[in-house]
This record gives C-alpha cells, sequence and structure tokens, in this order.
C-alpha cells in the first residue's frame, strides 16, 4: 500500500474513532437519562418495558434515518439493542413493592438459577427474600413463619413429591406457587397440599435472562386468585407479559414448545457425535443458518443434563407427540428414499399452505437473526 493510501486511512480512521468516542459519551449520556426514568417508574409502580414508547420512538427515528439518507433498519437495530441495555439499567434501579405487607418470601429451591433470578427481581422490590434447599429442612417451620409467599421451583422430577410431603401446613393466608415447566401435576398438589391461595407459574425464559422485560410468564390459576393478583402486577412491573392457561392446555403446548424441541436438539447432537462429525471443520464451511442451528443444538450440552431429561420425561404423552415426529420423518425419508421429488414438492406446498402468513413472517424475523449471527463473528 503507498504512502498516501496509508496517510488517507489513517487520517479518515481517526476521525471515525473521534466519532465512535463521541457515540460513547451520548450512549452515557442515554444510560444516565434512563436510569432516571427508572427511578420515576419505580416511584410509580409502572413498568419498564413500554411497547408504545418503543414503537412510537423508533417509527420517528426511522423516518429521521430516512431523511438523512442513513437505513432506517439501521438505526432500529441500534436503538432495540440499546432498549435491551435500557431494561437492564432500570432493573438495577429498583421495582415498586406492589404489597407492602406481605412479610417473607420463601423460595424452596432458590438456590438454583430460576429461583436465584426470582429471589434477585423480589429483592429489587424491596421483599425480604429466604432461600430454603434441600440442607434447610430442619429449619423449614421456622422460616415458613410468617411466610406470605412461598415459591417452589426445584427438579421437575421431585417437585410434586416435596409439595405433598413439606408443604401442607404452610399458614392458611400464605400464596403457594410454582415455576416448573409442566403445570398440570404440580398446581394439583399445591391445592391438595395446601388450603390457602395457589397459583401456577412457568416463566418461558432461562435464567440467564438479564431482565423479564418482554418475556413470557405462563399463569395457571389455582385458587383465591385475589389474593395473589398483586403478584401478577408485580410480575408485569418487571416488564413481562401474562398468559393465561388451563394447566392441562399449557402441558399439551410443551409437549411441542419443550419436550419436543428439546429431545429433537439432543438426538442432531447425538447424530453429530455418532458420526464422529469434525465440528471445527463444520464451522468453517458452515452458513449462518447452519451456525445458529449448531449453536442451538451445542447450548443444550452446555447444561444440565438432568434439567433436560426432567422437561423431556415429565409428560408421558410427550412420547406420543415424539412418536407422530419420528412417523412424519420416516414418511419424508420414504419419499427421499424412492427418489419422489414431486411428492416431496407436493408435500412440502401442503406444509407451505398449512403454515400461511407465518412462513414469511418467520423468514423475515429469522433473517435479522441470521444477520446477528453473522455480526458475531471475529474470523
Ligand atoms: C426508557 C424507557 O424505558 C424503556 C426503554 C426505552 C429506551 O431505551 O428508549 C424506551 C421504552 C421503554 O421500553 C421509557 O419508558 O422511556
Amino acid at each position: 500500500m503507498n504512502e498516501k493510501t496509508t496517510s488517507d486511512l489513517e487520517n479518515l480512521r481517526g476521525l471515525i474513532d473521534g466519532v465512535d468516542q463521541q457515540l460513547l459519551l451520548l450512549l452515557r449520556k442515554r444510560l444516565d437519562l434512563v436510569a432516571q426514568v427508572g427511578a420515576v417508574k419505580h416511584g410509580a409502580g409502572l413498568p419498564i418495558y413500554a411497547p408504545q414508547r418503543e414503537a412510537a420512538m423508533l417509527a420517528k427515528r426511522r423516518d429521521e434515518a430516512k431523511k438523512m439518507d442513513v437505513s432506517p433498519q439501521l438505526i432500529e437495530d441500534i436503538l432495540r439493542r440499546l432498549m435491551r441495555e435500557s431494561y437492564l439499567n432500570e432493573k438495577d434501579v429498583g421495582f415498586k413493592q406492589i404489597k407492602q405487607d406481605l412479610g417473607n418470601v420463601v423460595i424452596v429451591g432458590g438456590e438454583g438459577k430460576l429461583g436465584g433470578l426470582f429471589s434477585q427481581m423480589l429483592v429489587l422490590s424491596g421483599y425480604q427474600v429466604k432461600t430454603l434447599d434441600k440442607n434447610d429442612w430442619a429449619s423449614a417451620a421456622q422460616t415458613f413463619e410468617g411466610a406470605g409467599l412461598v415459591i417452589v421451583t426445584v427438579p421437575i422430577s421431585i417437585t410434586c413429591e416435596l409439595i405433598r410431603d413439606k408443604l401442607s401446613s404452610l399458614p392458611s393466608h400464605c400464596i403457594l406457587a410454582d415455576l416448573t415447566s409442566v403445570k398440570t401435576e404440580p398446581v394439583k398438589a399445591m391445592l391438595e397440599a395446601h388450603s390457602g391461595p395457589v397459583v401456577g407459574l412457568h416463566p418461558m425464559f432461562g435464567p440467564d435472562v438479564g431482565s423479564l422485560a418482554k418475556q413470557v410468564v405462563v399463569v395457571c390459576h389455582g385458587r383465591d386468585s385475589d389474593k395473589y393478583q398483586w403478584l401478577l402486577e408485580q410480575i408485569k412491573i418487571w416488564g413481562a407479559r401474562l398468559v393465561e392457561a388451563e394447566p392441562e392446555k399449557h402441558d399439551k403446548a410443551m409437549q411441542l414448545v419443550q419436550a419436543m424441541r428439546h429431545f429433537s436438539s439432543f438426538v442432531y447432537g447425538l447424530n453429530l457425535y455418532k458420526e464422529e462429525a469434525d465440528i471445527g471443520s463444520l464451522l468453517q464451511f458452515s452458513s449462518p443458518i447452519y451456525r445458529l442451528e449448531l449453536a442451538m443444538v451445542g447450548r443444550l450440552f452446555a447444561q444440565s443434563p438432568e434439567l433436560y431429561a426432567d422437561i423431556i420425561f415429565a409428560q408421558k404423552e410427550s412420547m406420543d407427540a415424539i412418536g407422530d415426529y419420528l412417523d412424519n420423518y420416516s414418511h419424508a425419508l420414504s419419499l427421499l428414499q424412492a427418489g419422489d421429488r414431486d411428492a416431496f414438492v407436493a408435500q412440502f406446498k401442503e406444509v407451505a399452505q398449512w403454515f400461511g402468513d407465518f412462513a414469511p413472517q418467520f423468514q423475515r424475523e429469522s433473517r435479522a437473526m441470521l444477520q446477528s449471527v453473522n455480526d458475531m463473528k471475529t474470523d
């Protein structure tokens, strides 16, 4: 490269550095303002996630970007990432405590990751939280004294037994809730063990989310919902959306959303293992979509085998859903083995028609995800 080119590049890159440093100053200023918004929301009991504000702001910035010949999608991508940071900032400011005279919250299994997240959110909301784990049962009666809310978040495989054996003598006013990823049996066990308010919750996210903004918590009502309405309001203030469902309907959906999804990832990983695939080499050749596929499968094997075994084995009925998947896989394979391209195309079209408008919607959503996957490449 000749001297003039080198000099030109250095000068321009220096100017870009200056602009980026100004961006940093603006980011710091924006985060300070967001923290002040968080403080106002804390006092007023407002949710950290304000979808209408976000939609209005994004629309304005997109218009302004267009007039400045800046990609509207670029400013939207930047602002969406900034908003994710905003939620963390606002969470750290804390939340209004909706139920002032609750007494203690006891989280059974609170040393687990999901229990730890709920403990953090409840403490940030001003509640006194105690945790009770497998070595604490000798002092359980004392811990439960004065408890206003007991949340059960232990492995699925021991949830119902623990509820029945250990939680049948709670104070009658105390709310009993669980966070289990299946609802029918735990809600039934809580209703049988406890005469007071009962509610089943299923946070549809992992414990590694930074905040509950935009997340979903499924609510399966048990008993005396008026007594735990404040808890649902508190979860909404944390930024989550509540989806009410009958336990049975929830569990039916989880056969596909969780059991079959995770079982399919397990089998995909098992197949790579049995085929002695060279993951490093696969990554070299991988398209963004395949890298995302590998990431979603690989992340499973970085987590607790017992957790996923519990999720997959939780419902006997999941076997039916997985068995149907195998039947459909075998049918599709038979078309391939028969070289019946026309039948494959016909089946493809039939499924595409069934997906309807969801197909192009998912194509648009996945395009943004794939671009993010590519953005994260450092090689
Ligand atoms: C800062 C706020 O809180 C959230 C974060 C926003 C942002 O980062 O711009 C906008 C809306 C809210 O979801 C707000 O409500 O204004």
